[in-house]
Protein backbone atom coordinates (compact mmCIF):
# COMPACT_ATOMS: atom_id res chain seq x y z
CA UNK A 1 0.00 0.00 0.00
CA UNK A 2 1.39 3.05 -0.86
CA UNK A 3 2.03 5.60 1.74
CA UNK A 4 1.62 9.65 1.56
CA UNK A 5 2.83 11.86 3.89
CA UNK A 6 0.69 15.89 4.22
CA UNK A 7 3.08 18.14 5.48
CA UNK A 8 1.09 21.24 5.28
CA UNK A 9 -2.66 22.36 6.70
CA UNK A 10 -4.78 21.47 4.17
CA UNK A 11 -8.64 20.38 4.62
CA UNK A 12 -9.51 17.16 5.96
CA UNK A 13 -10.82 15.81 2.79
CA UNK A 14 -7.53 15.27 1.53
CA UNK A 15 -6.83 12.32 4.11
CA UNK A 16 -10.47 11.27 3.29
CA UNK A 17 -9.81 10.90 0.07
CA UNK A 18 -6.79 9.04 0.77
CA UNK A 19 -8.67 6.68 2.34
CA UNK A 20 -11.22 5.86 0.37
CA UNK A 21 -8.88 5.11 -2.75
CA UNK A 22 -6.48 2.57 -0.03
CA UNK A 23 -3.54 4.91 0.30
CA UNK A 24 -2.17 5.18 3.82
CA UNK A 25 -1.67 8.69 4.83
CA UNK A 26 -0.17 10.67 7.88
CA UNK A 27 -0.76 14.51 9.04
CA UNK A 28 2.48 16.39 9.89
CA UNK A 29 2.79 19.75 9.56
CA UNK A 30 5.21 22.15 10.78
CA UNK A 31 8.00 19.86 10.47
CA UNK A 32 11.90 21.40 10.23
CA UNK A 33 13.94 20.71 7.44
CA UNK A 34 15.50 17.94 9.93
CA UNK A 35 12.62 16.75 10.90
CA UNK A 36 11.54 16.05 7.70
CA UNK A 37 14.46 14.64 5.94
CA UNK A 38 14.22 12.24 8.62
CA UNK A 39 10.77 10.77 7.93
CA UNK A 40 10.82 11.52 4.17
CA UNK A 41 11.92 8.30 3.36
CA UNK A 42 9.43 6.29 4.43
CA UNK A 43 6.36 7.61 1.78
CA UNK A 44 5.54 7.48 -1.54
CA UNK A 45 3.62 10.76 -2.19
CA UNK A 46 4.01 14.39 -0.15
CA UNK A 47 1.41 16.85 -0.37
CA UNK A 48 2.28 20.41 0.41
CA UNK A 49 1.30 23.94 0.52
CA UNK A 50 3.74 26.77 0.27
CA UNK A 51 5.07 26.77 3.87
CA UNK A 52 7.07 22.99 3.46
CA UNK A 53 10.19 23.66 1.50
CA UNK A 54 11.39 20.73 -0.88
CA UNK A 55 14.50 21.25 -1.49
CA UNK A 56 17.64 19.47 -2.98
CA UNK A 57 18.19 17.84 0.52
CA UNK A 58 14.71 16.78 1.62
CA UNK A 59 15.15 14.79 -2.07
CA UNK A 60 17.86 13.54 -1.46
CA UNK A 61 16.38 11.89 1.66
CA UNK A 62 13.46 11.24 0.18
CA UNK A 63 14.54 7.45 -1.38
CA UNK A 64 10.97 5.85 -2.02
CA UNK A 65 9.15 9.41 -3.18
CA UNK A 66 7.13 9.49 -6.61
CA UNK A 67 4.92 12.17 -6.21
CA UNK A 68 4.84 15.37 -4.93
CA UNK A 69 1.35 17.62 -5.17
CA UNK A 70 1.13 20.98 -3.98
CA UNK A 71 -2.54 21.73 -3.20
CA UNK A 72 -2.07 25.20 -4.66
CA UNK A 73 -0.48 26.61 -7.84
CA UNK A 74 2.84 28.36 -7.02
CA UNK A 75 5.53 25.74 -6.30
CA UNK A 76 8.98 27.54 -6.44
CA UNK A 77 9.15 26.18 -3.08
CA UNK A 78 9.92 23.16 -4.35
CA UNK A 79 13.22 22.44 -6.06
CA UNK A 80 12.09 21.35 -9.37
CA UNK A 81 15.44 19.92 -11.26
CA UNK A 82 16.25 18.01 -7.96
CA UNK A 83 13.00 16.40 -7.99
CA UNK A 84 12.97 15.85 -11.87
CA UNK A 85 16.74 14.87 -11.52
CA UNK A 86 15.86 12.19 -9.13
CA UNK A 87 12.49 10.80 -11.22
CA UNK A 88 9.81 12.72 -8.42
CA UNK A 89 6.61 14.09 -10.44
CA UNK A 90 5.83 17.68 -9.11
CA UNK A 91 2.13 18.14 -9.67
CA UNK A 92 -0.23 21.57 -8.83
CA UNK A 93 -3.53 22.24 -8.32
CA UNK A 94 -4.02 25.17 -11.32
CA UNK A 95 -7.60 26.00 -10.97
CA UNK A 96 -8.85 25.13 -7.69
CA UNK A 97 -7.87 28.77 -5.79
CA UNK A 98 -7.62 31.04 -8.26
CA UNK A 99 -11.16 32.82 -8.14
CA UNK A 100 -10.41 32.74 -4.37
CA UNK A 101 -6.90 34.59 -5.22
CA UNK A 102 -7.94 37.17 -7.76
CA UNK A 103 -10.97 38.21 -5.38
CA UNK A 104 -8.20 38.84 -2.88
CA UNK A 105 -5.95 40.68 -5.03
CA UNK A 106 -9.57 43.26 -5.63
CA UNK A 107 -9.96 43.25 -1.77
CA UNK A 108 -6.00 44.46 -1.54
CA UNK A 109 -6.46 47.09 -4.21
CA UNK A 110 -9.77 48.73 -2.62
CA UNK A 111 -8.32 48.11 0.73
CA UNK A 112 -5.42 50.19 -0.29
CA UNK A 113 -7.22 52.68 -2.27
CA UNK A 114 -9.89 53.30 0.89
CA UNK A 115 -7.11 52.27 3.75
CA UNK A 116 -9.83 50.06 5.30
CA UNK A 117 -6.96 48.15 7.93
CA UNK A 118 -5.59 51.86 8.52
CA UNK A 119 -9.10 53.16 9.77
CA UNK A 120 -10.13 49.89 11.45
CA UNK A 121 -7.41 50.26 13.84
CA UNK A 122 -7.77 53.81 13.97
CA UNK A 123 -11.51 53.38 15.44
CA UNK A 124 -10.87 50.69 16.97
CA UNK A 125 -8.31 52.87 19.41
CA UNK A 126 -11.32 55.38 19.96
CA UNK A 127 -10.55 57.90 16.94
CA UNK A 128 -12.89 59.50 14.16
CA UNK A 129 -10.71 60.23 11.36
CA UNK A 130 -12.93 61.46 8.42
CA UNK A 131 -10.21 63.34 7.03
CA UNK A 132 -7.02 61.57 7.65
CA UNK A 133 -8.54 58.35 5.85
CA UNK A 134 -10.03 60.28 2.35
CA UNK A 135 -9.12 57.69 -0.82
CA UNK A 136 -9.17 57.24 -3.95
CA UNK A 137 -11.63 55.76 -6.44
CA UNK A 138 -11.09 52.82 -8.46
CA UNK A 139 -13.62 53.49 -11.30
CA UNK A 140 -12.04 55.18 -14.89
CA UNK A 141 -8.89 54.41 -12.98
CA UNK A 142 -6.17 52.38 -15.43
CA UNK A 143 -5.38 49.29 -14.15
CA UNK A 144 -2.04 47.36 -15.20
CA UNK A 145 -2.04 43.86 -14.99
CA UNK A 146 1.71 42.12 -15.14
CA UNK A 147 0.95 38.73 -15.89
CA UNK A 148 -2.48 37.39 -17.31
CA UNK A 149 -2.88 33.84 -16.83
CA UNK A 150 -5.76 32.23 -14.32
CA UNK A 151 -5.36 34.75 -11.71
CA UNK A 152 -4.71 37.94 -14.22
CA UNK A 153 -7.53 37.23 -16.12
CA UNK A 154 -10.14 36.57 -13.12
CA UNK A 155 -8.62 40.11 -12.01
CA UNK A 156 -9.18 41.75 -15.27
CA UNK A 157 -12.66 41.15 -15.37
CA UNK A 158 -13.66 41.48 -11.89
CA UNK A 159 -11.78 45.31 -12.83
CA UNK A 160 -13.63 45.84 -15.83
CA UNK A 161 -16.78 44.98 -14.04
CA UNK A 162 -15.69 48.04 -11.31
CA UNK A 163 -15.45 50.45 -14.31
CA UNK A 164 -11.43 50.41 -14.21
CA UNK A 165 -9.39 50.82 -18.17
CA UNK A 166 -7.03 47.49 -17.69
CA UNK A 167 -3.54 47.69 -19.66
CA UNK A 168 -1.77 44.43 -19.29
CA UNK A 169 1.98 43.40 -19.83
CA UNK A 170 2.66 39.74 -20.57
CA UNK A 171 5.49 38.31 -23.01
CA UNK A 172 3.50 35.43 -23.41
CA UNK A 173 0.00 36.88 -23.86
CA UNK A 174 -1.34 36.52 -28.15
CA UNK A 175 -2.60 39.89 -29.44
CA UNK A 176 -5.83 37.77 -30.08
CA UNK A 177 -5.97 36.69 -25.89
CA UNK A 178 -5.35 40.31 -25.00
CA UNK A 179 -8.65 41.13 -27.32
CA UNK A 180 -10.92 37.96 -25.75
CA UNK A 181 -9.89 39.89 -22.30
CA UNK A 182 -10.79 43.34 -23.91
CA UNK A 183 -7.08 44.48 -22.63
CA UNK A 184 -4.69 46.75 -24.05
CA UNK A 185 -1.22 44.69 -24.84
CA UNK A 186 1.32 46.71 -23.06
CA UNK A 187 5.21 47.00 -22.94
CA UNK A 188 6.31 46.81 -19.19
CA UNK A 189 7.28 50.56 -19.44
CA UNK A 190 4.21 51.61 -21.11
CA UNK A 191 2.39 50.04 -18.09
CA UNK A 192 4.45 51.47 -15.23
CA UNK A 193 4.24 54.89 -17.10
CA UNK A 194 0.35 54.79 -17.47
CA UNK A 195 -0.76 52.41 -14.37
CA UNK A 196 -2.69 54.01 -11.38
CA UNK A 197 -2.98 50.45 -9.67
CA UNK A 198 -0.73 47.88 -10.70
CA UNK A 199 -0.99 43.99 -9.42
CA UNK A 200 1.28 41.24 -10.47
CA UNK A 201 0.00 37.51 -11.24
CA UNK A 202 3.29 36.00 -12.67
CA UNK A 203 4.68 32.76 -11.03
CA UNK A 204 8.36 33.54 -9.45
CA UNK A 205 10.92 33.04 -11.98
CA UNK A 206 14.77 34.14 -12.79
CA UNK A 207 12.80 36.50 -14.67
CA UNK A 208 10.25 38.18 -12.27
CA UNK A 209 12.26 38.04 -9.08
CA UNK A 210 12.78 41.57 -8.13
CA UNK A 211 10.86 42.52 -11.31
CA UNK A 212 10.15 45.17 -8.57
CA UNK A 213 13.27 47.06 -7.56
CA UNK A 214 14.29 50.91 -7.58
CA UNK A 215 14.39 51.77 -10.95
CA UNK A 216 11.12 50.11 -11.59
CA UNK A 217 9.37 52.35 -8.78
CA UNK A 218 11.35 55.38 -10.67
CA UNK A 219 9.26 54.63 -13.52
CA UNK A 220 6.00 54.24 -12.07
CA UNK A 221 3.73 57.28 -11.73
CA UNK A 222 3.81 59.17 -8.66
CA UNK A 223 1.02 58.52 -6.78
CA UNK A 224 0.11 54.96 -7.99
CA UNK A 225 -0.80 51.72 -5.57
CA UNK A 226 0.93 48.54 -5.81
CA UNK A 227 -0.51 45.42 -4.80
CA UNK A 228 1.69 41.68 -4.97
CA UNK A 229 -0.85 38.55 -4.32
CA UNK A 230 1.37 36.93 -6.24
CA UNK A 231 5.15 35.73 -4.77
CA UNK A 232 7.33 38.23 -2.43
CA UNK A 233 10.65 38.19 -4.06
CA UNK A 234 9.27 39.78 -7.05
CA UNK A 235 8.83 43.00 -5.10
CA UNK A 236 12.14 44.29 -3.61
CA UNK A 237 11.29 45.00 -0.27
CA UNK A 238 13.58 47.60 0.31
CA UNK A 239 12.99 49.41 -2.71
CA UNK A 240 9.43 49.38 -1.66
CA UNK A 241 10.21 51.02 1.46
CA UNK A 242 11.54 53.73 -0.22
CA UNK A 243 9.43 54.75 -2.84
CA UNK A 244 6.25 54.52 -0.05
CA UNK A 245 8.75 56.23 2.68
CA UNK A 246 8.87 58.98 0.38
CA UNK A 247 5.37 59.20 -0.97
CA UNK A 248 6.29 58.45 -4.30
CA UNK A 249 4.03 55.77 -4.54
CA UNK A 250 0.53 56.06 -2.73
CA UNK A 251 0.41 52.93 -1.30
CA UNK A 252 0.67 49.02 -1.37
CA UNK A 253 -0.53 46.07 -0.45
CA UNK A 254 1.25 42.89 -0.13
CA UNK A 255 -0.21 38.75 0.78
CA UNK A 256 3.20 37.86 0.49
CA UNK A 257 6.74 38.28 1.29
CA UNK A 258 10.15 37.30 0.11
CA UNK A 259 11.02 35.74 3.32
CA UNK A 260 7.85 34.23 5.20
CA UNK A 261 6.29 33.83 7.81
CA UNK A 262 7.01 37.55 8.62
CA UNK A 263 7.16 38.19 12.73
CA UNK A 264 6.95 41.70 13.07
CA UNK A 265 10.68 42.40 11.84
CA UNK A 266 9.93 43.51 8.84
CA UNK A 267 10.41 47.26 7.55
CA UNK A 268 7.60 47.72 5.86
CA UNK A 269 4.91 46.83 8.34
CA UNK A 270 6.00 50.50 10.28
CA UNK A 271 5.04 52.16 7.08
CA UNK A 272 1.34 53.96 7.51
CA UNK A 273 0.74 53.39 3.54
CA UNK A 274 1.62 49.61 3.63
CA UNK A 275 -0.99 47.40 4.50
CA UNK A 276 -0.70 43.25 3.92
CA UNK A 277 -2.08 40.10 4.73
CA UNK A 278 -0.31 36.79 5.84
CA UNK A 279 -0.25 35.06 2.44
CA UNK A 280 -4.05 34.72 2.66
CA UNK A 281 -4.71 34.57 -1.45
CA UNK A 282 -6.05 31.34 -1.17
CA UNK A 283 -7.53 30.92 1.68
CA UNK A 284 -10.86 30.57 1.90
CA UNK A 285 -12.76 27.39 2.67
CA UNK A 286 -13.75 27.52 -0.85
CA UNK A 287 -10.27 27.67 -1.98
CA UNK A 288 -8.91 24.67 0.31
CA UNK A 289 -11.45 22.17 -0.51
CA UNK A 290 -11.17 22.09 -4.05
CA UNK A 291 -7.18 22.15 -3.76
CA UNK A 292 -7.45 19.50 -0.98
CA UNK A 293 -9.96 17.34 -3.69
CA UNK A 294 -7.51 17.85 -6.02
CA UNK A 295 -3.98 17.25 -4.62
CA UNK A 296 -5.14 13.73 -3.11
CA UNK A 297 -7.51 12.25 -6.31
CA UNK A 298 -3.95 13.35 -8.57
CA UNK A 299 -1.66 12.06 -6.22
CA UNK A 300 -3.52 8.82 -5.82
CA UNK A 301 -4.19 8.63 -9.60
CA UNK A 302 -0.24 8.64 -9.96
CA UNK A 303 0.77 6.38 -7.14
CA UNK A 304 -2.00 3.73 -8.04
CA UNK A 305 -2.23 4.22 -11.98
CA UNK A 306 0.76 5.70 -13.12
CA UNK A 307 -2.32 8.83 -14.33
CA UNK A 308 -0.42 11.84 -15.06
CA UNK A 309 -2.21 15.15 -13.86
CA UNK A 310 -1.02 18.60 -13.71
CA UNK A 311 2.55 17.54 -13.43
CA UNK A 312 5.12 21.08 -13.96
CA UNK A 313 7.87 18.55 -15.02
CA UNK A 314 6.28 15.89 -17.17
CA UNK A 315 3.74 15.69 -19.74
CA UNK A 316 -0.01 15.10 -18.53
CA UNK A 317 -1.55 11.78 -19.59
CA UNK A 318 -5.47 11.63 -18.97
CA UNK A 319 -7.28 8.52 -17.46
CA UNK A 320 -9.20 7.82 -20.63
CA UNK A 321 -5.98 8.36 -22.86
CA UNK A 322 -3.87 6.28 -20.69
CA UNK A 323 -5.71 3.39 -21.86
CA UNK A 324 -4.60 3.76 -25.75
CA UNK A 325 -1.18 5.01 -25.37
CA UNK A 326 -0.13 2.95 -22.62
CA UNK A 327 0.65 -0.04 -25.21
CA UNK A 328 2.82 2.45 -27.48
CA UNK A 329 4.33 3.52 -24.22
CA UNK A 330 5.27 -0.30 -23.64
CA UNK A 331 6.61 -0.04 -27.29
CA UNK A 332 8.71 3.08 -27.38
CA UNK A 333 9.84 2.44 -23.97
CA UNK A 334 11.31 -1.46 -25.52
CA UNK A 335 12.97 0.67 -28.77
CA UNK A 336 14.59 2.17 -26.55
CA UNK A 337 15.66 -0.47 -24.50
CA UNK A 338 17.34 -2.15 -27.70
CA UNK A 339 18.65 0.71 -29.12
CA UNK A 340 20.57 1.83 -25.49
CA UNK A 341 21.98 -1.43 -25.27
CA UNK A 342 23.20 -1.73 -29.08
CA UNK A 343 24.18 1.94 -28.97
CA UNK A 344 27.44 2.13 -27.18
CA UNK A 345 28.82 5.47 -25.78
CA UNK A 346 28.85 8.61 -27.57
CA UNK A 347 25.51 9.27 -27.94
CA UNK A 348 24.71 12.69 -29.44
CA UNK A 349 21.04 12.85 -30.85
CA UNK A 350 18.10 10.98 -30.64
CA UNK A 351 15.51 11.27 -33.41
CA UNK A 352 11.84 9.52 -33.04
CA UNK A 353 9.05 9.59 -35.85
CA UNK A 354 5.42 8.76 -35.31
CA UNK A 355 3.86 7.41 -38.11
CA UNK A 356 -0.01 6.71 -38.66
CA UNK A 357 -2.55 6.73 -35.34
CA UNK A 358 0.19 7.30 -33.14
CA UNK A 359 0.84 10.21 -34.11
CA UNK A 360 -2.30 11.87 -32.65
CA UNK A 361 -1.61 10.51 -29.39
CA UNK A 362 0.40 12.08 -26.63
CA UNK A 363 3.50 11.77 -28.17
CA UNK A 364 5.42 13.67 -25.96
CA UNK A 365 4.41 11.45 -23.27
CA UNK A 366 6.03 8.56 -25.68
CA UNK A 367 8.86 10.28 -26.37
CA UNK A 368 9.54 10.21 -22.79
CA UNK A 369 9.57 6.55 -22.37
CA UNK A 370 11.55 6.41 -25.49
CA UNK A 371 14.18 8.56 -23.77
CA UNK A 372 13.72 6.29 -20.37
CA UNK A 373 14.25 2.66 -22.13
CA UNK A 374 17.57 4.44 -23.68
CA UNK A 375 19.02 5.94 -21.10
CA UNK A 376 17.98 2.94 -18.58
CA UNK A 377 21.09 0.87 -19.67
CA UNK A 378 23.79 3.42 -20.50
CA UNK A 379 23.59 5.03 -16.76
CA UNK A 380 23.56 3.80 -13.52
CA UNK A 381 20.82 6.41 -12.03
CA UNK A 382 16.96 4.63 -12.11
CA UNK A 383 15.43 6.29 -14.88
CA UNK A 384 11.69 7.11 -15.23
CA UNK A 385 10.07 9.10 -17.37
CA UNK A 386 10.96 12.30 -15.32
CA UNK A 387 14.38 12.40 -15.37
CA UNK A 388 15.24 11.14 -18.71
CA UNK A 389 14.60 14.28 -20.43
CA UNK A 390 16.75 15.81 -17.45
CA UNK A 391 19.73 13.24 -17.55
CA UNK A 392 19.26 13.53 -21.81
CA UNK A 393 19.89 17.31 -21.68
CA UNK A 394 22.57 17.37 -18.78
CA UNK A 395 24.30 15.38 -21.24
CA UNK A 396 23.73 17.20 -23.71
CA UNK A 397 21.75 14.93 -26.12
CA UNK A 398 19.16 16.89 -28.81
CA UNK A 399 16.36 15.13 -28.96
CA UNK A 400 14.08 15.64 -32.48
CA UNK A 401 10.54 14.31 -33.29
CA UNK A 402 8.85 14.17 -36.27
CA UNK A 403 5.41 13.11 -36.94
CA UNK A 404 4.17 11.40 -40.02
CA UNK A 405 0.04 11.12 -39.60
CA UNK A 406 -0.40 10.27 -43.32
CA UNK A 407 -3.86 8.09 -43.50
CA UNK A 408 -2.65 6.11 -46.13
CA UNK A 409 -0.25 3.99 -43.09
CA UNK A 410 -0.94 0.39 -42.55
CA UNK A 411 0.09 0.33 -39.23
CA UNK A 412 0.95 3.11 -36.50
CA UNK A 413 5.01 2.83 -35.92
CA UNK A 414 7.60 4.60 -33.97
CA UNK A 415 11.07 4.68 -35.85
CA UNK A 416 13.59 5.92 -33.58
CA UNK A 417 17.47 6.78 -34.43
CA UNK A 418 20.36 6.78 -32.16
CA UNK A 419 23.36 9.30 -33.89
CA UNK A 420 26.54 8.51 -32.07
CA UNK A 421 29.89 10.30 -32.71
CA UNK A 422 30.34 7.25 -35.01
CA UNK A 423 27.69 5.65 -36.63
CA UNK A 424 23.98 5.66 -35.54
CA UNK A 425 21.40 2.93 -35.56
CA UNK A 426 17.70 2.47 -36.56
CA UNK A 427 15.12 0.82 -35.06
CA UNK A 428 11.27 0.28 -36.10
CA UNK A 429 8.48 -1.20 -34.04
CA UNK A 430 4.80 -1.37 -34.06
CA UNK A 431 2.39 -3.22 -32.51
CA UNK A 432 0.09 -6.54 -33.31
CA UNK A 433 -2.41 -8.05 -31.67
CA UNK A 434 -3.50 -4.97 -30.58
CA UNK A 435 -0.82 -4.14 -27.97
CA UNK A 436 1.91 -6.59 -28.16
CA UNK A 437 5.33 -4.90 -28.86
CA UNK A 438 7.33 -5.78 -31.94
CA UNK A 439 10.69 -4.98 -33.93
CA UNK A 440 9.91 -4.25 -37.50
CA UNK A 441 13.23 -3.24 -38.85
CA UNK A 442 16.34 -2.81 -37.27
CA UNK A 443 19.10 -0.13 -39.39
CA UNK A 444 17.48 -0.96 -42.55
CA UNK A 445 17.04 -4.78 -42.15
CA UNK A 446 13.03 -6.11 -41.73
CA UNK A 447 12.78 -8.35 -39.12
CA UNK A 448 9.33 -9.37 -37.02
CA UNK A 449 10.66 -9.74 -32.98
CA UNK A 450 8.31 -10.04 -30.56
CA UNK A 451 9.98 -7.27 -27.85
CA UNK A 452 9.81 -9.08 -24.96
CA UNK A 453 12.06 -11.14 -22.63
CA UNK A 454 15.62 -12.18 -22.87
CA UNK A 455 17.13 -11.70 -26.63
CA UNK A 456 20.25 -12.73 -28.08
CA UNK A 457 20.78 -10.14 -31.11
CA UNK A 458 23.42 -11.41 -33.65
CA UNK A 459 25.05 -9.39 -36.80
CA UNK A 460 25.77 -12.35 -38.98
CA UNK A 461 26.66 -13.00 -43.08
CA UNK A 462 23.61 -14.20 -44.96
CA UNK A 463 24.95 -18.12 -45.60
CA UNK A 464 24.05 -21.78 -45.23
CA UNK A 465 24.92 -23.62 -42.33
CA UNK A 466 24.29 -20.56 -39.85
CA UNK A 467 21.07 -21.40 -38.28
CA UNK A 468 22.43 -25.07 -37.26
CA UNK A 469 25.62 -24.01 -35.56
CA UNK A 470 23.65 -21.73 -33.61
CA UNK A 471 21.45 -23.63 -32.59
CA UNK A 472 23.60 -26.54 -32.17
CA UNK A 473 25.95 -24.47 -29.38
CA UNK A 474 22.97 -23.25 -27.48
CA UNK A 475 21.36 -27.07 -27.66
CA UNK A 476 24.91 -27.75 -26.02
CA UNK A 477 24.51 -25.47 -23.86
CA UNK A 478 21.19 -26.44 -22.42
CA UNK A 479 19.27 -22.97 -23.59
CA UNK A 480 16.36 -23.79 -24.72
CA UNK A 481 15.14 -21.25 -28.05
CA UNK A 482 11.85 -19.80 -28.05
CA UNK A 483 12.02 -18.09 -31.15
CA UNK A 484 14.65 -17.48 -34.20
CA UNK A 485 13.79 -14.59 -36.66
CA UNK A 486 15.93 -13.72 -39.46
CA UNK A 487 16.39 -10.63 -41.66
CA UNK A 488 18.81 -9.95 -44.44
CA UNK A 489 19.37 -6.70 -46.67
CA UNK A 490 19.80 -8.89 -49.88
CA UNK A 491 20.46 -12.10 -50.38
CA UNK A 492 24.25 -13.01 -48.81
CA UNK A 493 24.21 -9.23 -47.87
CA UNK A 494 24.00 -7.67 -43.96
CA UNK A 495 22.00 -10.19 -42.21
CA UNK A 496 20.88 -10.38 -38.44
CA UNK A 497 19.30 -12.86 -36.33
CA UNK A 498 17.17 -12.19 -33.32
CA UNK A 499 16.59 -15.35 -31.46
CA UNK A 500 14.85 -15.34 -27.94
CA UNK A 501 15.99 -18.03 -25.01
CA UNK A 502 14.72 -18.61 -22.04
CA UNK A 503 17.46 -18.15 -20.10
CA UNK A 504 19.90 -15.26 -20.66
CA UNK A 505 23.47 -16.45 -22.32
CA UNK A 506 26.26 -16.32 -19.81
CA UNK A 507 29.38 -14.17 -20.82
CA UNK A 508 31.50 -17.21 -22.25
CA UNK A 509 28.57 -18.86 -23.92
CA UNK A 510 28.00 -15.70 -25.66
CA UNK A 511 31.67 -15.19 -26.78
CA UNK A 512 31.15 -18.51 -28.37
CA UNK A 513 28.62 -17.78 -30.60
CA UNK A 514 30.60 -14.65 -31.43
CA UNK A 515 33.51 -16.61 -32.49
CA UNK A 516 31.46 -18.91 -34.74
CA UNK A 517 31.69 -18.98 -38.44
CA UNK A 518 29.45 -16.26 -39.80
CA UNK A 519 28.65 -14.58 -36.67
CA UNK A 520 30.03 -10.72 -37.01
CA UNK A 521 29.13 -9.94 -33.43
CA UNK A 522 26.74 -10.93 -30.47
CA UNK A 523 25.17 -9.24 -28.03
CA UNK A 524 22.28 -10.34 -25.36
CA UNK A 525 19.43 -7.80 -25.13
CA UNK A 526 17.12 -7.53 -21.76
CA UNK A 527 13.77 -6.15 -22.31
N1 LIG B 1 -1.20 34.64 -2.76
C1 LIG B 1 -1.58 33.39 -2.93
O1 LIG B 1 -2.02 32.75 -2.01
C2 LIG B 1 -1.51 32.78 -4.27
C3 LIG B 1 -0.52 33.13 -5.14
N2 LIG B 1 -0.44 32.54 -6.36
C4 LIG B 1 0.64 32.95 -7.27
O2 LIG B 1 0.06 33.47 -8.45
C5 LIG B 1 0.85 33.05 -9.54
C6 LIG B 1 0.04 33.09 -10.82
O3 LIG B 1 -0.94 32.08 -10.79
P1 LIG B 1 -1.79 31.71 -12.11
O4 LIG B 1 -2.41 32.92 -12.69
O5 LIG B 1 -2.66 30.61 -11.74
O6 LIG B 1 -0.61 31.21 -13.06
P2 LIG B 1 -0.65 31.09 -14.63
O7 LIG B 1 0.49 30.22 -14.99
O8 LIG B 1 -2.01 30.76 -15.11
O9 LIG B 1 -0.31 32.58 -15.12
C7 LIG B 1 0.94 33.17 -14.96
C8 LIG B 1 1.08 34.21 -16.06
O10 LIG B 1 2.29 34.92 -15.87
C9 LIG B 1 2.86 35.16 -17.14
N3 LIG B 1 4.28 35.44 -17.01
C10 LIG B 1 5.29 34.56 -16.85
N4 LIG B 1 6.45 35.21 -16.81
C11 LIG B 1 6.17 36.52 -16.93
C12 LIG B 1 6.97 37.71 -16.95
N5 LIG B 1 8.29 37.64 -16.85
N6 LIG B 1 6.34 38.88 -17.08
C13 LIG B 1 4.99 38.97 -17.20
N7 LIG B 1 4.19 37.87 -17.21
C14 LIG B 1 4.78 36.68 -17.07
C15 LIG B 1 2.55 33.90 -17.92
O11 LIG B 1 2.63 34.12 -19.31
C16 LIG B 1 1.15 33.59 -17.46
O12 LIG B 1 0.20 34.18 -18.31
C17 LIG B 1 1.31 31.65 -9.12
O13 LIG B 1 2.49 31.28 -9.80
C18 LIG B 1 1.54 31.81 -7.65
O14 LIG B 1 2.88 32.14 -7.41
C19 LIG B 1 -1.33 31.60 -6.76
C20 LIG B 1 -2.36 31.21 -5.93
C21 LIG B 1 -2.50 31.76 -4.61
O1 LIG C 1 -1.40 28.41 -4.53
C1 LIG C 1 -0.48 29.21 -4.35
O2 LIG C 1 0.42 29.45 -5.17
C2 LIG C 1 -0.39 29.92 -3.08
O3 LIG C 1 0.43 30.78 -2.94
C3 LIG C 1 -1.27 29.51 -1.97
O4 LIG C 1 -0.42 29.29 -0.88
P1 LIG C 1 -0.91 28.46 0.39
O5 LIG C 1 -1.38 27.14 -0.11
O6 LIG C 1 -2.04 29.25 0.98
O7 LIG C 1 0.25 28.36 1.29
Amino acid sequence: MPAVLIADKMSARAVEIFHERGIAVEVKTGLGKEALCAIIGQYDGLAIRSATNVDADVLAAASRLKVVGRAGIGVDNVDIHAASKRGVIVMNTPYGNTVTTAEHAIALMMAAARMIPQATMSLKAGQWEKSRFQGVELYQKTLGVIGTGNIGSLVIARAQGLGMRVIAYDPYLSKIRAADLGVELVEMDTLLARADFLTVHTPLTDATRNLFRAETFAKMKPGAILVNAARGCIVDEAALYDALKSGHLRAAALDVFCKEPVHGDNPLLELDNFICTPHLGASTEEAQVNVAIQVAEQISAYLLRGVVQNAVNLPSVKEEELLLLQPYLNLGERLGLVLGQLAGSGLREVVIEYAGEVAELNTAALTTAILKGILQSALPETINAVNAPVLAKERGIGIETRKRESADELRARIAVTLRMDQGERVAVGTLVHEHQARLVQLDGIDVEMPLAGDLLYIQNRDEPGLIGRIGGLLGAAGINIAQFHLGREKPAGAALSFIAVDQPLTEVLLEQVASLPGVLAARMLRL
